[in-house]
């Protein structure tokens, strides 16, 4: 037998397997890195975050991913060449995490590289008929393995469309395996570029969970942020704060068909971006708007859009806790908005449930592979955008 197939074979047997998962999201702030201890799998999945690191990125880097990301025309080159070239860099600042933390990369069993999304085209969104629901990662899982002489997975939304999902969220399969939990109705709510929140019901019935995107998180908050004050983000949301919320652009904002669609959906900075809110103050008649009341507006409406989700799934005269993970639950001028739309609902964070809310992506990636070592495919009830699936293709070092 091939000795990486039987170490792989002896990975999948074992009773733990520390599997570091990668994800760089669409804020293109850095990457996540998170090494994690995992037992069992499929809803006896037991989730150890034993490290956690942001790498950032650096400007030039930044600067690289912008001039391919979420545009429909770019210079096919240059996506060619930062797709080897994001692998082999997701390897080196994994290594330099593991020598940072005193952990020997022969002690890793798997990691798990969710890349670089440059693309994000789901049918509703691109709307060619012939074609199917599309997405593109980059930064190919042979570079990771090959650099990091640890055995990859990665490319995990491809398998998703081929049998019928969108490719996007993909946290419903994780979160429901670490989180979901008899007699509380849980709302796991992700504020990354783009939000999303998962619907965990008290009587954990896997028919009922999924997982969906909302719309804008800190998308266009980063994007004016750029603009107006020359920083990555508005700080706490302090220049936000400072600004007084435009109903009617908010109104013009909000009419878009994405927000009637049913659940689960997905979207990305392909239709959420600054063209998007330009073309709403056309709309609305309010180009004039002073900078401050723009980003105040910003801040409500991925508030608004997060909270109506959030609402459509709350039923009377029960309680549900919404715990907050990703960047945007660092930004107290979107988190109070959202409490505000939401009284009944309580509010926290996955830290409480141990996972490190700034993590958590990154962590699903690693529960990603831990099931398609040694898992097997949850059923979700074959309904549309929840297909039984095991994702990530695998990237042996040599
Ligand atoms: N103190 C803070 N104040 C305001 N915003 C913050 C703060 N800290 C983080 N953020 C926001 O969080 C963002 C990073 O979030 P995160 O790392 O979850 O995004 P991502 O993983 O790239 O996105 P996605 O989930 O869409 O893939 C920053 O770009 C910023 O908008
Ligand atoms: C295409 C893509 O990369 N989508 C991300 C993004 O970030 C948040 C939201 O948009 C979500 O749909 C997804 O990531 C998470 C990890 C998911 O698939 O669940």
């Amino acid at each position: 037998m091939n000795q990486q197939i039987q170490q792989l074979y002896t990975i999948a047997g074992k009773p733990e397997r520390r599997i570091i998962g990668l994800m760089s999201g669409t804020s293109l702030d850095g990457l996540d890195v998170a090494l994690c201890r995992i037992s069992g799998s499929g809803s006896d999945t037991s989730v150890v975050l034993d490290r956690f690191a942001t790498v950032p990125y650096d400007d030039d880097l930044k600067a690289e991913i912008r001039t391919i990301f979420a545009k429909s025309e770019i210079e096919f080159e240059r996506l060619c060449l930062l797709n080897p070239y994001i692998g082999r860099l997701h390897g080196q600042m994994l290594l330099d995490c593991l020598r940072n933390w005193g952990v020997q990369p022969h002690t890793i069993d798997a990691v798990a590289s969710h890349g670089q999304t440059v693309y994000h085209a789901p049918k509703s969104q691109h709307r060619h008929d012939k074609f199917p629901n599309a997405t593109l990662q980059i930064g190919d899982g042979d570079h990771v393995a090959a650099v990091s002489g640890i055995v990859t997975f990665s490319d995990f939304r491809q398998k998703h469309i081929a049998l019928g999902g969108e490719g996007a969220p993909l946290a419903v399969y994780g979160d429901y395996f670490m989180f979901s939990t008899a007699g509380e109705n849980r709302i796991l709510l992700n504020m990354g570029g783009i939000a999303n929140f998962t619907y965990l019901p008290d009587d954990q019935d896997a028919g009922s969970v999924f997982t969906t995107d909302t719309g804008p998180g800190n998308t266009l908050l980063d994007a004016y942020a750029r603009r107006f004050l020359d920083k990555a983000y508005d700080q706490d949301g302090q220049f936000a704060a400072s600004g007084r919320i435009n109903n009617r652009l908010l109104q013009a904002l909000k009419s878009n068909s994405f927000f009637d669609a049913p659940f689960p959906k997905t979207t990305g900075p392909e239709v959420f971006n600054v063209h998007y809110v330009e073309e709403a103050q056309v709309r609305s008649q309010t180009t004039e708007l002073v900078e401050a009341d723009l980003m105040a507006t910003l801040v409500q409406f991925s508030a608004d859009t997060i909270a109506d989700a959030i609402q459509r799934v709350i039923r009377e005269h029960k309680t549900y806790k919404v715990y907050m993970s990703g960047g945007g639950m660092h930004n107290p001028v979107l988190t109070r908005a959202i409490e505000e739309r939401l009284p009944h609902c309580t509010f926290g964070r996955t830290d409480e449930l141990g996972i490190n809310g700034d993590a958590k992506e990154a962590v699903l990636f690693a529960v990603l592979a831990n099931e398609s070592l040694a898992g097997g495919t949850t059923s979700f009830g074959g309904r549309q955008g929840v297909p039984t699936v095991s994702m990530g293709k695998i990237s042996f070092p040599k």
